[in-house]
């Protein structure tokens, strides 16, 4: 519901104290969301202090309802605490018929065909991180690798070269110093608490995010620019570029400004926890681990798009996103009256889905909790039970890359490195998820040691 108009209805009240309930959902908003579901039922309400509430479901059934809203009775909620980092153009905001219009135009960029020519990108990216490229020092044995800094490094240079064709070396490094300034400097203080983005006399954490945007808006600008006196390229700015809406006209430089940022950021931070957790995952699972080589080393040698296919591989990777989804809660303020799940809802309510609960109802999935790849071999799951990308008109228009790209990456480090949890993580209670940025991750660095591999 909008903070504002408060429950109506039947709808639940938001529980009190509300300061309490906020506080325990920000220290461990997966516990407390299972929490909240044993004690109230299946929808609950959760008060965002600063943003209002959402009636929030982790059924099938009630995500079914959330997906399925007719694209005109729902918006995106405003405000939303990524918006001052993706910009009011950016897709993940805009509503309506721009929301359709710039969907028509980003999401042939982003089709099954165009992805797997990505394939030899993605693996040299993952190479390069193996080899030292970024750091200096390669993966030999004796080295502790920060596995969020390594998966960041990989998909940021995905990313770059997917959407911008950064492929050389300077213009590497200039992009990936400017987009991760931009990302260090708006933490989960700037992001949860609007009030702090204010200037102070040029040194608060605004100053710093600020300057840290327009330095990375500077670089993308002059990308632009160029682009638009040449040939536009074979990457998704160049598709872009290339594209009319369908009455003729162009996207404006300030609107691919929002877009490109927004690709920039939703694209690399997702995926690279969804890595860190495969590999933590799959480094507590020996057998699981086991299974995984014996299929990659069957298939050594092959082509990115086959490796892709893989079906144990395949399966790792659905069932770290069930356990791990990096966009926790997907979100739908509504434009008119909605029933979820028999509680009314009406214009300006905030309705949403709980991934991490759908993706461990017990009416779906046997021993929710447990990191068993098997479960996707053995059946198959439906968009409203199994939704780490969200879903309806507003699902992930990454999800393709996103998915090529876990699978590409995975396999190369795999197949190219033997790792083990540093003590610290070999054993004990799994880290609890936190927000990073725009997609949560696990609150610690989970660091591994390089038992042997193929840069020695
Ligand atoms: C494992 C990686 C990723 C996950 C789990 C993920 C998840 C999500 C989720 C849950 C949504 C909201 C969907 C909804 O509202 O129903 C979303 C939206 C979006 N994602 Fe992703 N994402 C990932 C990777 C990517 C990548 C690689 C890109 C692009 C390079 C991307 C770009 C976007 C954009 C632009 C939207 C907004 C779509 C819209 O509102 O129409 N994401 N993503």
């Amino acid at each position: 519901m909008s903070a504002e108009t408060g429950p109506v209805g039947t709808a639940p009240r938001a529980p009190r104290p509300v300061l309490l309930h906020a506080l325990l959902a920000g220290l461990d908003f997966d516990r407390y969301f299972r929490w909240r579901r044993t004690r109230d039922g299946d929808p609950f309400l959760v008060r965002f202090p600063g943003f209002g509430s959402a009636l929030f479901t982790g059924s099938a059934a009630g995500a079914r309802e959330v997906f399925r809203a007719p694209a005109d009775s729902v918006r995106p909620p405003l405000p939303n605490p990524i918006e001052p980092m993706v910009g009011p153009s950016s897709l993940i905001l805009t509503r309506g018929a721009q929301h359709r219009r710039d969907r028509t135009l980003l999401a042939p960029a982003f089709h099954g065909g165009r992805i797997r020519t990505y394939g030899s990108i993605i693996r040299d990216a993952a190479a390069a991180e193996l080899d030292g490229e970024r750091t200096g020092t390669p993966w030999r044995s004796g080295t502790r690798i920060d596995a969020r800094a390594a998966a960041r490094a990989i998909t940021l240079r995905v990313v770059l070269a997917v959407v911008l064709g950064v492929d050389d070396e300077r213009r590497r490094d200039e992009y990936c110093a400017a987009t991760t300034e931009f990302l260090n400097t708006y933490g989960g203080a700037l992001m949860l608490i609007p009030a702090l983005r204010r200037e102070v006399f040029g040194r608060a954490p605004w100053n710093r995010f600020i300057a840290a945007r327009d330095r990375l808006d500077a670089l993308i600008d002059r990308e632009i620019a160029c682009r638009r006196t040449s040939v536009p390229g074979t990457d998704i700015l160049g598709s872009l570029l290339d594209t009319r809406y369908d009455d003729g006209s162009v996207i404006t430089d300030a609107e691919l400004r929002d877009q490109v940022r927004t690709l920039l950021v939703a694209g690399h931070e997702t995926t690279a926890t969804v890595l860190v957790w495969a590999l933590y995952r799959l480094h507590r699972e020996p057998a699981a681990l086991r299974r995984l080589r014996a299929e990659l080393a069957a298939h050594a040698g092959a082509e990115p798009a086959d490796i892709a296919r893989l079906p144990y591989l395949d399966a790792v990777c659905q069932e770290t996103l069930r356990l791990h989804p990096p966009v926790p809660i997907v979100l739908r303020r509504l434009t008119g009256e909605f029933t979820l799940r028999g509680q009314r809802l009406v214009a300006g309510d905030t309705m949403g889905v709980a991934v991490p609960l759908l993706h461990s109802d017990p009416a779906v999935w046997a021993r929710p909790r447990q990191f068993r790849p098997e479960r996707f071999l053995e059946r198959h799951y439906g968009p409203f039970e199994f939704a780490p990308f969200g879903g309806g008109h507003r699902r992930c228009v990454g999800a393709a890359l996103a998915d090529y790209e876990l699978r590409i990456v995975l396999a190369t480090v795999l197949g190219r490195a033997r790792l083990r949890l540093s003590p610290r993580f070999a054993q004990g209670r799994i880290p609890i998820s936190v927000p990073h940025n725009i997609a949560t991750g696990p609150r610690v660095a989970i660091t591994f040691d390089v038992l042997e591999s193929g840069s020695e």
